[in-house]
């Protein structure tokens, strides 16, 4: 392969883990029509058309050869701030150049919305290499993450019907609960094992393990021991191999082909970390498949009536059990990091702002009267969804979208080439002042109900928008709410000085490995669940739960 042609793969690769969701994606948008807004410019247009071309628009100086490539490289780690830079320099629209790829970085709500709005039926989302080319070596089939067209519908569809219906999700409570509880004693511990005054030291390595726990019991109906003292071998497995997935995944970014055929360390250790996830999924789905394989005979799907995910996977029989082990990794990869780098960025807020905190701690304790929450309960808890939706606001997990455009189409009047790569700056939106007064404070009561609709629509957008938005963001939002109320019900939480959170961006929107809070013991115990407990069957009742998935 020419190098020139590799690296341009590389350039597509990169960006894609940077741009996108960690370990995830991208989204292809297609448009040809017009644009509603915006004039199209009968001047400046090139050979006759009446559009102007991204050549037009404003952008760092290019290099030869890798045109801007080198400050990608600079500033791997901060690409949500090398993103405000280069906007607060060339505006809401900017061209630049990675070597023969053209990017066009967008910072405006309007455009987000015109973009996402006009995504075809299938939007294709370009992916790490080597994540399909394992599959293919394996003989398996892409999972939801990236899969395209008529099977990405098909695995969607199959998978959404369970995990999007509002009052189906909201009856994943009861598990999510559970998983909550143990992640209450598990942080006891370990603010009484660290020995510091209330600190849990690496606070965020402790959530990823309750937010892995958390979404293995939703789809798996299996515990797997995360939050116990002693990790069982199988699960510290499958946490070290996600692990070595993730960063072998970067590594392979460049000259994969190569690394490939020559069987480079990188690559083997890539490959066998698939295998150990894949070893694990497949475990963990083959033992409830058997266990439910007598009432599967019988069983028609029926998300309605609160059947447990993986049955319900099961009983639509519209994928195989490949597809299925393929997607129950994708669905993993997609809900661990996500989940719980938020929840330390809003245990940070909060310690830092100690009258926000007090405002949430009344509103938990005057609703809940320290009994454990429910989904139910969520809709009388304003001010826990609005420190939710402030977090993801300055901390936004997945600080800058993409689509790749597989057709030309017009935007703001110029003409986005195809195989052209569109950066949707989230971030930039969410921290300027010009969409959000005093954009860099906590202020949760901008989201008041009165007040929230100030905001553009498209202004805060932390699961994306349309057909190809997060699949698991009920089951998040509704894991960050139930997790965030029994945090604030058991520990006061106060800042550790001399620990400042510097947020990283490799992938995702990251804590990094400490972050400076501490736990005090309220002395309420809110840990034990006998009292309240709900069950499944819940789901079946005629109540609204519409609003306490959202
Ligand atoms: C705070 C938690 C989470 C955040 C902020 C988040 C955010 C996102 C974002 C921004 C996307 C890309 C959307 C787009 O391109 O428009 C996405 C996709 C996805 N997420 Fe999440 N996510 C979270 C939790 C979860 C959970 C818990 C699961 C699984 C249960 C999950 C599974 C997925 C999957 C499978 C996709 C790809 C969907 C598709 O391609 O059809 N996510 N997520």
């Amino acid at each position: 392969m020419p190098l020139r042609k590799l690296f341009r793969k590389f350039y597509l690769e990169y960006h894609q883990r940077h741009a996108c969701l960690s370990t995830v994606d991208s989204t292809t948008s297609t448009t040809d029509k017009a644009p509603t807004g915006g004039p199209v410019p009968q001047e400046g247009g090139h050979q006759g058309s009446p559009y102007r071309t991204v050549d037009d628009l404003p952008g760092p100086r290019r290099f030869p050869f890798i045109g801007t490539l080198l400050s990608w490289f600079i500033k791997r780690e901060e690409l949500h701030l090398l993103s405000v830079e280069k906007h607060s320099k060339y505006g809401k629209m900017y061209c630049e150049k990675l070597l023969d790829m053209t990017q066009v970085a967008v910072s405006d709500p309007k455009l987000f919305e015109e973009i996402l709005r006009n995504e075809p039926k299938f939007p294709t989302r370009p992916c790490y290499p080597s994540w399909p080319r394992y599959r293919e070596l394996r003989g398996y089939n892409r999972g939801l993450l990236t899969a395209e067209g008529d099977d990405w519908f098909r695995f969607r569809k199959a998978v959404g019907k369970r995990l999007l219906k509002p009052q189906l999700a909201a009856s994943f409570d009861v598990v999510i609960n559970e998983v909550v509880d143990d992640m209450i004693k598990h942080m006891r511990h370990m603010r009484e094992k660290a020995g510091k005054d209330g600190v849990i030291m690496q606070l965020p390595f402790e959530m990823y393990k309750w937010s892995i726990e958390s979404v293995s019991k939703v789809l798996f109906e299996k515990r797997l021991g995360c939050l116990q003292t002693e990790i069982p071998a199988m699960t510290q497995k499958f946490i070290d191999n996600v692990n070595t997935m993730l960063v072998t995944s970067e590594r392979l970014f460049v000259l994969m082909e190569l690394q490939e055929k020559y069987q480079t360390k990188w690559w083997r250790d890539h490959i066998r970390a698939w295998d150990g996830m894949f070893d694990v999924v497949r475990h963990l789905v083959d033992t409830r498949v058997a266990e439910i394989a007598d009432k599967l005979e019988n069983t028609t799907p029926d998300a309605d009536e609160g059947m447990d995910f993986l049955t319900y996977l099961m009983a639509t029989r519209s994928m195989d059990i490949k597809e299925i082990h393929s997607t129950m990794v994708d669905l993993m990869i997609g809900g661990v990091d996500t989940a719980s780098n938020t929840i330390c960025f809003a245990c940070h807020l909060l310690a830092n702002h100690p009258e926000e905190q007090r405002k949430l701690v009344q509103e938990v304790d005057s609703v809940l009267k320290g009994r454990v929450a429910t989904a139910e309960d969520i809709p009388n808890l304003p001010v826990l969804k609005k420190v939710v939706k402030e977090t993801f606001r300055l901390y936004p997990v997945v600080p800058i979208n993409a689509r790749m455009v597989t057709e030309e189409f017009v935007l703001e009047g110029y003409l986005i080439p195809k195989d052209s790569l569109l950066a949707l700056g989230f971030y930039n939106v969410q921290r300027s002042d010009e969409y959000f007064e005093r954009a860099n404070d906590f202020i949760p009561d901008r989201w008041d109900r009165e007040t929230a609709h100030d905001h553009h629509a498209f202004s805060v957008l932390p699961f994306g928008y349309g057909v190809r938005s997060c699949v698991g963001r009920r089951v998040a939002l509704l894991e960050l709410h139930l997790a965030l109320i029994r945090i604030i019900q058991n520990f006061r939480l106060e800042p550790y000085d001399g620990f400042p959170l510097v947020p990283t961006c490799r992938g995702v929107l990251s804590p990094g490995q400490e972050v400076p809070v501490r736990f005090i013991d309220r002395g309420l115990g809110v840990t034990d669940l006998k009292d309240n407990h709900v069950t499944t069957q819940k789901a079946k009742q005629p109540m609204n739960l519409t609003a306490a998935a959202q």
